[in-house]
């Protein structure tokens, strides 16, 4: 999905696929100042986007660039023949040459690094403390879990929470995950937990990191991601008891039509 000065633009396909584009409407939402959005649904939404900003700069009209998911940005390094798209993809953002580029939760700093006049922003940290607020959490008792390395540079530095860390291998082609375990130990059980993480898909790590928490003395299990993709539906944590409750935004997520996840409308960020 585009959106152009927070309006979304709709596009229609010809019959063959191709994209239709509306530039009547482009050039009514278009001012001094613009900018686009990319909500990332599929990758032809990189084609719509190249669309408008080209009309955008044929028609004189400066355009930052605001991401809330960056595609591919798991892809953010090369094993065996794996092939690099992020690189790839931030290549053609950088062919559009946006004035700025900010990017909502980047999986790694290699994001920010490949795009060109490009910032990241983190609205997880800002989240953490109506999470806490809502979850009753007590900082002095309770615990944030950081499911492996990544997670843990991302968030580690908020200050004034206990925290643990899980160790993750994760197969690299086949996203399976061979093992999770939490490093750290707990004064005593019936503590409440924080998963905090930059994006679920399927949810194992989040549902195996909650399992692994109960086993310690979790009494409470929630979870903190920025991203959440719709395949969580399909995922075993709907069905599951192991989270009680998942907060995200809409940077992925369709509307939730139940109370397990709570959805923050990433606009306000
Ligand atoms: O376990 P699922 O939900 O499939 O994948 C989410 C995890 O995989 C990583 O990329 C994310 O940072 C997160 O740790």
């Amino acid at each position: 999905m585009i959106m152009l000065n927070g309006e979304k633009l709709a596009f229609e396909t010809y019959p063959n696929g191709e994209t239709r584009v509306d530039g009547e409407r482009i050039l009514d939402l278009a001012g001094e100042s613009n900018r686009l959005v990319l909500k990332y649904e599929n990758d032809g939404d990189l084609i719509k986007l190249m669309f408008v900003k080209r009309f955008l700069d044929d028609h004189r009209y400066p355009a930052s660039l605001y991401v809330y998911y960056m595609p591919y940005s798991r892809m953010d390094r090369v094993e065996g023949a794996s092939v690099f798209t992020l690189k790839y993809a931030a290549n053609f953002l950088n062919g559009l040459n946006f004035e700025q580029v900010t990017v909502v939760e980047p999986h790694s700093d290699v994001t920010p690094a490949l795009i060109d006049r490009s910032s990241a922003k983190y609205p997880t940290v800002e989240l953490l403390d109506q999470v806490v607020r809502d979850t009753g959490f007590d900082p002095e008792k309770d615990y944030l879990f950081f499911p492996d390395a990544g997670a843990q540079k991302r968030y580690g530095k908020v200050k004034g929470f206990r925290q643990l860390v899980g160790f993750k291998e994760r197969d690299f082609r086949s996203g399976e995950i061979r093992r999770l375990d939490i490093v750290g130990s707990v004064d005593k059980p019936g503590f409440k937990a924080i998963i905090v993480d930059d994006l679920c898909s399927y949810g194992g790590t989040f549902l195996l990191s909650a399992e692994k928490l109960r086993e310690i003395g979790a009494a409470e299990v929630y979870l903190l991601v920025s991203h959440c993709e719709n395949s969580i539906r399909q995922g075993r944590i709907p069905q599951s008891n192991a989270i009680d409750r998942i907060y995200t935004t809409d940077t992925m997520l369709d509307p939730s039509d139940t109370d397990l996840i709570h959805i923050y409308p990433i606009g306000g960020f």
